[in-house]
């Protein structure tokens, strides 16, 4: 397949790397470095015996011709995305985390489909990603289409070293990331520590608990089963920094309005956990001064 991947940052180097040995892949980046390293030296993943060769091009160039674009950006820049001028019979792959894009994807004129990442990611340079927890990907379709292409895209696509895998019910795909992210990601943001704090600190396990339980109401999952969920998701990655608190770190804008404040936006009742929090990281993000949406 002919496959173009707009943004190249942990998630899209990542699908860059392992798709890219068996497609044609193209990077849509905007800056011009990344362009020159991609095409120069292609994707180096560390868990790759060696660079995949892409081709790369800046994300205005979006043309025809392809037969699948994948979006790796935040959900903070898709707006900026949705204004490009993709061509109309292809299906776009959405791969971000929360549910606030869905909204604005069932307005677009376009075949979107979305998916969730559970592998972990790092991007290290301009071409350069660490596979830092292998998982899969899981794609499902957000509206009825005639005679779907995505059963034979994941047939394509899906590779032992890459799983990918279809699923019917894309709501109940992202909600239930949604909710893991809804707790891990802001409080050991806010507190940066790594997730194994959500169960070895009995405090910061009391505000994780009721951040869960607020979140299932909404969510409508049973809060005994996803808590024990959570918990066991915050053992297996004890020693990683949670996406949010990397965005931290590194001084960018989080994914907080796209998780915990999609949650408050669905509820018509107070939710005390989720609206500390949502002030908590954004206060953080001030103080930053990154708190500027592109
Ligand atoms: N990293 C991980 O392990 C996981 C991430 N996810 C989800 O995947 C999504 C992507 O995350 P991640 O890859 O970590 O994020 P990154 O910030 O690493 O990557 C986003 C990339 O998009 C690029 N970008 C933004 N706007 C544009 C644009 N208009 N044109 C071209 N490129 C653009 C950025 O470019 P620039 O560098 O120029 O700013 C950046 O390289 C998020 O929703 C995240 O929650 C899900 C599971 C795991
Ligand atoms: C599951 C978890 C919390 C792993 O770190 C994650 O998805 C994230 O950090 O965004």
């Amino acid at each position: 397949m002919k496959i173009g991947i707009i943004g190249a940052g942990s998630i899209g180097l990542l699908t860059g790397a392992y798709l890219g040995k068996d497609h044609q892949v193209h990077m849509f980046v905007r800056n011009q470095q990344q362009k020159n390293r991609l095409e120069k030296d292609g994707i180096v993943c560390d868990a790759l015996q060696n660079p995949t060769r892409v081709e790369a091009h800046y994300t205005e160039e979006v043309k025809a011709g392809f037969d699948l674009w994948i979006i790796t950006v935040k959900q903070h820049q898709l707006e900026q995305v949705m204004n490009l001028d993709f061509p109309h019979n292809v299906p776009l792959l959405f791969l971000q985390n929360g549910m606030g894009h869905l909204d604005m994807l069932s307005r677009s004129p376009y075949t979107c489909w979305v998916g969730v990442v559970e592998h972990g990611a790092l991007k290290q340079g301009h071409n350069s990603v660490s596979h830092t927890g292998k998982g899969n990907v899981q794609i499902a379709r957000i509206s009825d289409e005639e005679e779907s292409a995505l059963p034979k895209v994941v047939d394509v696509l899906h590779k032992e070293n890459f799983p990918i895998f279809l699923q019917e019910d894309y709501e109940k795909m992202l909600a239930s990331k949604l909710l893991v992210n809804t707790v891990i990601n802001p409080v050991t943001a806010l507190f940066q520590l790594k997730n194994g704090s959500i169960v070895n600190n009995p405090h910061i396990q009391t505000i994780a608990r009721e951040l869960c339980r607020e979140a299932c109401g909404i969510l409508d999952f049973s809060f005994a089963e996803e808590w024990e969920r959570v918990k066991m998701i915050a053992e297996k990655t004890a020693l990683n920094q949670s996406s949010m608190l990397k965005d931290l770190i590194e001084n960018r804008v989080t994914e907080i309005d796209a998780i915990n404040g999609y949650v408050l936006r669905r509820s018509s009742d107070p939710l005390p956990y989720h609206q500390f929090i949502v002030h908590a990281i954004h206060a953080i993000e001030h103080e930053k001064g990154v708190r500027n949406y592109e």
